[in-house]
């Protein structure tokens, strides 16, 4: 429970007895604190329970929080659910900023992540690229319909199911399948609130069932994860045999992890269950966010043809019609940079950065007590006409003159995060995003399926952009398009 601090707190609506400002937690929890804090300003203290919870809402707090006080909110805030999902918290985002902490992140940042292994991987993200659009260009011949929304996001968790495990989906049922779904799963529960964190008297009770979907996912993941661990364990040792006790040379995330707990000399032990936590912290935190990100960034472009037409104009330009454009077209795509920005600008795919304090400190003037839970609202800032003129339209011209970067220095931006705790898969999805919006924007237009079943026309945005909840953000419906070809030579380059 939070140790009441004993300086002024900031400030905040009027809170109930035993529950505080519980009542007023809606569902999409970033737009109720984007609204009290239109109130009550960008600091904001609000009573969760028992929990003191403070809500940053502008680029100056951000700063503050995540750059002059980061180590006081080194830690992110755990739950019941994210203990329990992630093997008690020893996965890499849940992990206490710590020794082990500091040997997952340089692992990450060196080898699994790191510039060599995300060129060695290269020709796997260029395959699934392929795959997605020989899927779109299959189903334009006869004007079938494609659910891009599942379509993006099997193409990103495959992605990650080759980097971590070596497997893609192949069948409906097969194992990057259950992985995909599993992600979701996880990142839509750990998104949710549970009164049980926050009231007390409540933890033994599970009210809303949290407790049971939580056993659910991880006994899931763990039969899913055992399986492939103990297969690939007979694969090295066979591999080893023959080789008359060589070890292999890694090839993805999988064999790193086996050779760091093979080591007898590793700087940090590792068990089995880590493996699992970690590779359960890479599927949930690299799936979800980047399909919702080329969602919300196609439905954007869809809306806006204006801005459709010029992106495309650009390929054009740089990479010619013969071609499919590549990843290593990116730096010269200064548009659809300015089109990615825009698209974390009003939808982040984790509209709030959460961390705990793990030290009292002062800030803006106000005690902010230690253990309390800190939201900065990136989705709120983005919205914010203080900070953006015309905050709600889709404009990336408001990008092509500016300095602002998405890599955790700008405090009116951070999609990724900021400081030691920023994004651990930020250069990937940097690399990864704008080539894969290029490439299925070169090749297709979309019409936009509604949710009667019939082809929107005549609607000036055609997508709803309304938001699911949880803890990353993807459309609440999916987007379903008729995809039809443009670019017919580009295509015919596929195969
Ligand atoms: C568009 C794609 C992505 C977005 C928008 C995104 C966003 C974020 C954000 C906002 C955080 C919290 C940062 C903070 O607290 O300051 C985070 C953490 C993290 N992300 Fe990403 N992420 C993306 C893709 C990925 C990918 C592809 C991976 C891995 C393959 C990944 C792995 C992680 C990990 C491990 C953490 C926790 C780091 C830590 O606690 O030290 N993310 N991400």
């Amino acid at each position: 429970r939070a140790k009441w601090a004993s300086g002024k707190l900031p400030p905040g609506p009027i809170a109930l007895p035993i529950i505080g400002h519980l009542h007023l937690i809606g569902p999409l929890i970033h737009h109720t604190f984007h609204a009290l804090s239109a109130k009550h300003g960008p600091l904001m203290h609000l009573r969760l329970g028992s929990i003191s919870a403070i809500v940053a809402s502008s680029p100056d707090m951000a700063r503050e929080f995540l750059k002059t006080h980061e180590l006081c909110f080194s830690m992110r805030a755990g739950t019941i659910v994210t203990n329990y999902v992630t093997y008690d918290n020893i996965s890499f985002a849940f992990a206490p900023y710590g020794a082990y902490w500091k040997f997952i992140k340089k692992i990450s940042t060196f080898e699994l992540l790191g510039n060599r292994m995300l060129a060695q991987f290269l020709p796997i993200r260029s395959q699934e690229l392929r795959s997605l659009l020989g899927l779109l260009h299959e189903k334009s011949r006869d004007r079938g319909r494609v659910n891009l929304s599942q379509e993006l996001l099997r193409f990103s968790n495959n992605i990650i199911c080759m980097m971590m495990l070596g497997i893609r989906a192949s069948g409906t049922e097969g194992e990057a399948e259950v992985a995909r779904r599993l992600a979701r799963d996880v990142t839509q529960i750990f998104g949710e609130f549970n009164v049980s964190d926050f009231v007390w008297f409540l933890r033994k009770w599970d009210l809303q069932g949290f407790k049971r979907r939580s056993e659910d996912i991880r006994r899931r993941f763990d039969e899913l994860l055992e399986r492939i661990v103990n297969e690939r364990e007979a694969v090295r040792e066979e591999e080893r045999r023959r080789d008359g006790g060589k070890r292999r040379e890694a090839r993805d995330f999988l064999d790193m992890m086996l050779d760091v707990i093979e080591d007898e000399n590793a700087e940090i032990k590792l068990t089995r269950d880590h493996v699992k936590a970690l590779v359960l912290d890479f599927f949930t935190a690299g799936t979800d966010t980047s399909a919702a990100s080329l969602e919300w960034a196609l439905s954007e472009l869809i809306n806006y043809p204006k801005v459709l037409q010029k992106a495309r104009e650009e390929i054009d330009r740089v990479v010619g019609p013969d071609r499919l454009v590549e990843e290593s077209d990116g730096p010269n795509l200064v548009y659809i940079h300015a089109v990615i920005k825009e698209a974390f600008r009003l939808h982040p795919a984790i509209p709030m950065i959460t961390r705990k304090c793990v030290q009292e400190c002062e800030i803006g003037g106000y005690k902010i007590p230690e253990n309390s839970m800190l939201f900065v609202n990136m989705w709120s800032v983005g919205r914010n006409p203080k900070y953006w003129a015309d905050p709600l339209e889709f404009r990336p011209e408001r990008f092509l003159d500016s300095h602002v970067d998405m890599k955790g220095q700008h405090f009116e931006l951070l999609p990724f995060g900021s400081g030691r705790r920023i994004c651990a898969g930020m250069s990937l999805a940097l690399q990864e995003l704008p080539a894969a919006l290029a490439a299925v924007i070169q090749c297709f237009d979309f019409e936009v399926v509604g949710p009667d079943g019939e082809v929107v026309r005549g609607k000036e945005h055609p997508v709803d952009m309304s938001e699911r909840q949880g803890l990353t953000v993807p459309k609440a419906t999916d987007l379903v398009c008729v995809p039809v070809a443009r670019a017919a030579k580009v295509l015919a380059t596929l195969g």
